[in-house]
């Protein structure tokens, strides 16, 4: 009804707004488009979920997601993948899982301050009842 979709649009107007925040970050960089598979060409070998803060805000403008825990799911894969494909002790590859893990820290950090408990639980509901 109505009100179902004013608390979806608030999620929408919540999880663009995480989003933006993480793109503007100079650490997050790396993760702002999809992996170039031009110049990474064996990426979709081994990473069979490609994901990017771009990918993230496109999915939210086409109603992919209805909890938070849907976009944290489609998030975690951002940081994931770049610690599957860059494993190496090299500086280059220790650098990325380092931003990685700065991704990975700062997305659970802001859902945690900023999300409130009560608003999670009606969208989970919404999405139990479709
Ligand atoms: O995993 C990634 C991105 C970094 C976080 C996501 N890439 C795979 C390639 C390996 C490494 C060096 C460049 O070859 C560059 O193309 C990539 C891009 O970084």
């Amino acid at each position: 009804e109505e009100q179902e979709e004013d608390v979806l649009r608030e999620l929408r107007l919540f999880l663009r707004n995480v989003t933006e925040r993480l793109a503007l970050d100079r650490r997050f960089k790396a993760f702002t488009k999809p992996v170039d598979i031009e110049e990474v060409p064996d990426y979709l070998i081994v990473i069979k979920k490609p994901m990017d803060l771009s990918t993230l805000l496109t999915n939210i403008d086409e109603h992919k997601y209805v909890t938070v825990s849907e976009f944290m799911s489609d998030a975690d894969l951002i940081w994931q993948n770049a610690l599957e494909y860059n494993p190496d002790s090299d500086p280059m590859d220790r650098h990325i899982r380092h931003r990685a893990c700065a991704l990975k820290d700062t997305v659970r950090a802001i859902i945690r301050d900023e999300l409130d408990e009560d608003f999670d639980r009606v969208c989970e509901e919404i999405k139990e009842s479709r």
